[in-house]
This record gives structure tokens, C-alpha cells and sequence, in this order.
């Protein structure tokens, strides 16, 4: 094998011994090597293997694990005594070390209490001696970090019906119609990541899993498989690092009921914004719904040859609570859809949009230039590092929103503001005298 693990400032590592060209095989993993239902269900205890199909896939390979570890025979015992003790997923910070994350929404997915109820219900009652809360996060956040959902390899021999029932419960198939099966595959997971560094993958379309080259590699650069492209804070969550590298991938969230609070209760600075009732505000939430716009939850991202930072459903949810009565009428009984994204981004959807996101920005105790100066302090936690970067990735994400949606120039003859006091006494909703406020356009919903 032309590869050498070692150890480096990333835990073990891999590194080439030989060059290698584009997609040419690193190594090759037969599949009795790799642990999953699979291939390590028949040999643990009764009441195990009968407890592990009524759990998600994460679930029963935590057990299966954990099962397995108690083994005195277990053949994986080698590999075993090599993964981690101890990692940075977020579920082993303090409060402490959280509250660094500000106001990052990461700290409300990292699960803990929600993983502890699962094992209390479904690990707990099978007794396993020794088998404590600690360990089974650990073991859940080993397979978080290291795990690889592979395809289902369909057995093709007659007759084979040892794992029928258990196949059935624990291989998900989340990915369209093919079927997967969450696998720690020794070696392969020794494979460090790196955004712009990856330079392998596995590939499952052979009788043996292969990691192959997705660019050349010289002899002596490190091999990294590709982990997705995450944002940091995901990273932080799943893997327990960060990399500068990945903050083209960042995202910052704004929920959809803090800007709906906003609106109750008119905490938009825009001048003369006309107050909606709740009952309206219900309605427009609606037609946000009816359109397939509305999101609990909008991801914002750094502006770049795959999008703006701005969403266009974030867009078009503001543009149905600002458009004018007569035109959000005309949207509910179909006769005019909701406009394309230049049309959408109407000076007022970016007036109410900067207030919006600066609000999201107040959030966060700290500025990106004080976030600037703490990183860059010599003493400074590593886990606080961690999350300085995570939570600056987002400030810089929504300083990017507030840009774009400042730049937004289209015109607000639809929109219900400002309004504007004539002489004679008369409101009209800004659109000029004798102006057509919509014709009918095609039906649809928003595209
Ligand atoms: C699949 S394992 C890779 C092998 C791991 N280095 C080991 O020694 O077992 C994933 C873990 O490796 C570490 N890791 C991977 N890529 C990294 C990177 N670029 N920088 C720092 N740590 C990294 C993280 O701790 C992550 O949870």
C-alpha cells in the first residue's frame, strides 16, 4: 500500500508514499472489513440484535458498538483501541465554552438532550454492563465524525435471509431510492479534510469500497477525503475543528418568527410602514406557505458564483408582507404570481431586509472587529478559537446580506409604503397618479 498513517496536528493522518494520478485507487477496503449491521449484527447478544432494528441507524450502530467493545473475542478490538478518547464535537462543551458561540443557532442542533433521552429508552434497558451516558456519546460522536453511509450491496445469493428484518430497520434511504448503511470503515476514516485540500473520495461501485484520487497527489502530501462542504459551525458541531477553508461555506440563520416579531410589533425603522394586524400578517404568512416560500428558518451565505447571500424565498416572503393590498390579493386569487428575484428586490424589501439583519447582527455580543482582536490573542482556548471563528463566519455572512440588500434598487410601486400625505389631504400608497399597479401575468407559484 503506497500510503503511510502517521501522526500529525490533526490526530493521525495519512500521507502519500508514492504519486498517484487522477483517479487512480489510494487503497482498497474489502467489505467484511467495514463495521455495520452488516457485518457485525449476527455475532452480538440476543437481546441486542433484537433491540437494534427499532433504532435510527446512528442508534443501532452506537449499540452495536458499544455491544461489540464488551466482546473479549471481538475482532474489532484492534480498531477499537485506536479511535479517539476524547473529541471537540460540541457535545463535550461547558456552558461555558457554548455561550462563546453568541448567538450562533449551531448551539440549539447540537442534540444532547434529545440523544440522552434516546439512550435512556433504548440503550439503558439492554443492561449493558459498564455502558454509561459518557460513553455512549462518545461512541455516537466517533460515528458522527468518522462514520460513512455507504450504498446497500444487495446479496445476491439465494437463500440469504440472515439480516432481512435488521436491513429492512437500519438501512436508510435518504437519498432517493438508494439505500445506504452507516459503515465505520477502518483506514478510510483516518482521512483528514480540508475544503480546498481534498484530494480523494470513497467510491462504492465495486465488490471492494476504493478510496480514489479525484486529483493527482505527489508522494508526501497528505491524503484528505471530502467531508462536504460545511459551514463551520457545522463543522464544529460534527467534526470538532474548524479551517479558514471552510468559510466560503458559512451560513448565518435568521428565524422566520423574529422577523414576524418585528413586524408585530413595529420595530421596522422604515418611516410610514403601514401596521399590519396579525390577522393580515396570518394571511400573508399563508400565501408565503401557499407559494413554497416560507422557511422557519432562511440561510444566508457569503454572495459567489453559486448565489446571492440573500435567498430568493427570504425575498419573496418579505416582498408578500410589504407588496400592497391590491397586489397581495391578486397573488392569492392567482391572477399574478409572485414576481422573479429583480422585481422582488424592491428598495423597500432591502430597507426592511437591512433593519432585519442588523437586528440579527445585535444579537451577537461582539463586532467582527473586536471578534478580530480576540482571535488573533496568542492565549486564547482552543475551543474559544473555535468558536470565535464560528461566530465572526456569521457576522461576516450578514455584513454580505446587509450589502446586497442595501444595493436593492427595484422599484416599490407594488409595495404597501411608504405612504405619502398629499396636499389635498388624500394617502396614497407611493405609486404615482394613473400608474397600473399589476397586470395579470402567468399563474404559477414561485419558481
Ligand atoms: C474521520 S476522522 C480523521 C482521522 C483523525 N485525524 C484521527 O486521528 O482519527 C475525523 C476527525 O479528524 C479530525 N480532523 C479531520 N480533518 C481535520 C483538519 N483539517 N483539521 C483538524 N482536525 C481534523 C477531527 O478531529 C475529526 O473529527
Amino acid at each position: 500500500m503506497e500510503v503511510q498513517a502517521m501522526p500529525c496536528g490533526r490526530g493521525r493522518c495519512i500521507v502519500a508514499t508514492a504519486d498517484f494520478d487522477d483517479d487512480e485507487i489510494v487503497f482498497s477496503i474489502p467489505r467484511k472489513a467495514v463495521l455495520n449491521v452488516q457485518t457485525a449484527l449476527p455475532n452480538v447478544n440476543t437481546s441486542v440484535s433484537q433491540a437494534i432494528p427499532d433504532m435510527p441507524s446512528w442508534l443501532g450502530l452506537t449499540t452495536l458498538m458499544i455491544s461489540e467493545s464488551f466482546r473479549q473475542d471481538s475482532k474489532w478490538a484492534p480498531y477499537f483501541s485506536v479511535l479517539p478518547q476524547e473529541l471537540d464535537s460540541l457535545v463535550f462543551w461547558s456552558d461555558s465554552e457554548l455561550a462563546e458561540l453568541q448567538a450562533s443557532t449551531v448551539a440549539h442542533k447540537i442534540g444532547k438532550v434529545k440523544a440522552e433521552e434516546m439512550f435512556s429508552q433504548h440503550i439503558a434497558p439492554l443492561g449493558l454492563t459498564d455502558c454509561s451516558t459518557d460513553m455512549c456519546h462518545r461512541v455516537a460522536s466517533i460515528i458522527m465524525a468518522y462514520a460513512f453511509d455507504i450504498p446497500e450491496k444487495i446479496s445476491t445469493t439465494e437463500g440469504d435471509t440472515s439480516l432481512g428484518d435488521v436491513e429492512d430497520e437500519l438501512i436508510s434511504d435518504d437519498e432517493g431510492d438508494e439505500k445506504t448503511l452507516l459503515s465505520m470503515i477502518p483506514l478510510a476514516d483516518m482521512l483528514n479534510a480540508d475544503a480546498a485540500r481534498n484530494n480523494a473520495r470513497l467510491c462504492c461501485d465495486n465488490e471492494d469500497l476504493e478510496m480514489r484520487t479525484i486529483k493527482p497527489i505527489a508522494k508526501g502530501e497528505e491524503i484528505f477525503n471530502d467531508y462536504g462542504q460545511l459551514p463551520r459551525s457545522d463543522l464544529l458541531r460534527r467534526y470538532g475543528y474548524v479551517t479558514k477553508n471552510y468559510a466560503i461555506y458559512d451560513v448565518a440563520e435568521i428565524s422566520t418568527e423574529s422577523m414576524l416579531t418585528a413586524f408585530r410589533n413595529g420595530t421596522i425603522q422604515t418611516p410610514n410602514l403601514e401596521h399590519l394586524s396579525d390577522q393580515d400578517l396570518e394571511r400573508r404568512v399563508e400565501l408565503a406557505e401557499r407559494e413554497g416560500v416560507y422557511e422557519e428558518t432562511y440561510d444566508l451565505a457569503h454572495p459567489g458564483p453559486d448565489g446571492p447571500s440573500i435567498p430568493d424565498e427570504l425575498l419573496a416572503f418579505i416582498y408578500l408582507l410589504l407588496v400592497d393590498n391590491e397586489n397581495f390579493e391578486s397573488i392569492t386569487k392567482s391572477q399574478t404570481s409572485v414576481p422573479s428575484r429583480s422585481k422582488l428586490a424592491t428598495e423597500l424589501v432591502g430597507k426592511v431586509l437591512v433593519d432585519l439583519l442588523r437586528a440579527r447582527e445585535e444579537e451577537y455580543a461582539t463586532t467582527i472587529e473586536e471578534d478580530d482582536i480576540l482571535e488573533a490573542a496568542e492565549s486564547i482556548p482552543r475551543r474559544t478559537k473555535m468558536a470565535i471563528q464560528v461566530r465572526l463566519g456569521e457576522k461576516q455572512v450578514l455584513r454580505d446580506a446587509i450589502r446586497e440588500a442595501g444595493s436593492f434598487r427595484g422599484d416599490n410601486k407594488r409595495m404597501r409604503l411608504p405612504t405619502v400625505t398629499k396636499t389635498n389631504g388624500t394617502v396614497q400608497n407611493g405609486k404615482r397618479r394613473g400608474e397600473e399597479v399589476s397586470k395579470p401575468i402567468k399563474k404559477g407559484r414561485f419558481q
